[in-house]
């Protein structure tokens, strides 16, 4: 039962600017899942943290690869995507930012461009139903999968940002933030820059990556993701702080 103040708080206007697609799945829907792939033997607990309770940054990346081992269809990726942006808009978010890592899965047929396309028909579909709330999707690359993936990424989303009418406005670093090198995404976060992408940047997510968060700051991002260790009191460093204050950059984090 909802009181007096949980529906003050649903109620009230939000916008949402971190959003990633996978890590938003409600359990009704993790449920139709389940019951879509039993073959899996997947169980609830399986795929979620529940409130109050702590894990660990890998187990929390042990949770997405079960969630992608349920989504792994066109099908799955269209029902996720618009059980997510109506049950955003459910809770009365008025603009949405959604990021989604685009897969190839051999053995369903999923492309990296159908994933993409998928998640946009979603977006249209959820307007055509006359929800309240207005989409924008950014293609998301994962750190651990290196320089070239990043590029082939950023050729992608590329593509959609011309041709998707305005709906596919940006580029989110994220991943496994203790995976991988930052520098060696540079190149192809510049790229993204260059040809109007707008940049949603995870960053000193975990400790002791200053030089990796100053090179990212320098592009500058529109968005940062988490950004947890970048003051000097948790072993950050007050120029770091400085151009995030310069830039005016909004922190996020789900
Ligand atoms: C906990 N903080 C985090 N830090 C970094 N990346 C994160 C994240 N939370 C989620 N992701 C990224 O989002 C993917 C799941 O959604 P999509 O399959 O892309 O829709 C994860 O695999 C990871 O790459």
């Amino acid at each position: 039962m909802e009181n007096e103040a949980d529906v003050f708080y649903r109620q009230l206007p939000k916008v949402e600017l971190h959003a990633h697609l996978n890590g938003s799945v409600s359990s009704h829907t993790i449920e139709k899942l389940i019951d879509r792939k039993p073959h899996l033997n997947i169980e609830h607990n399986m795929t979620a943290i529940g409130k109050g309770q702590r894990r660990t940054l890998d187990e929390c990346f042990q949770v997405f690869k079960v969630i992608h081992q349920l989504v792994d269809t066109e099908e799955d990726i269209l029902m996720v995507a618009t059980d997510v942006i109506r049950e955003f808009a459910a809770d009365s978010v008025k603009y949405l930012e959604l990021r989604s890592t685009p897969r190839e899965e051999k053995h369903t047929g999923l492309t990296k461009r159908r994933y993409i396309e998928t998640v946009i028909r979603a977006i249209q579909l959820c307007k055509e139903e006359g929800l309240d709330i207005d989409v924008r999707f950014l293609v998301a690359i994962d750190r651990r999968n290196g320089p070239q993936v990043a590029m082939e990424t950023v050729e992608l989303a590329e593509e959609f940002l011309l041709s998707s009418n305005g709906l596919v406005v940006g580029l989110d670093l994220s991943g496994d933030p203790t995976v991988g090198d930052g520098k060696s995404l540079l190149p192809a976060l510049e790229r993204a820059k260059n040809c109007g992408l707008k940049l949603s940047l995870h960053l000193s997510e975990v400790p002791s990556q200053l030089e990796e968060s100053d090179l990212l700051l320098n592009l500058p991002p529109d968005r940062i993701g988490h950004g947890t260790f970048l003051h000097p009191e948790v072993g950050g460093s007050q120029i770091l702080v400085d151009k995030v204050l310069k830039n005016n950059i909004p922190l996020g984090k789900t």
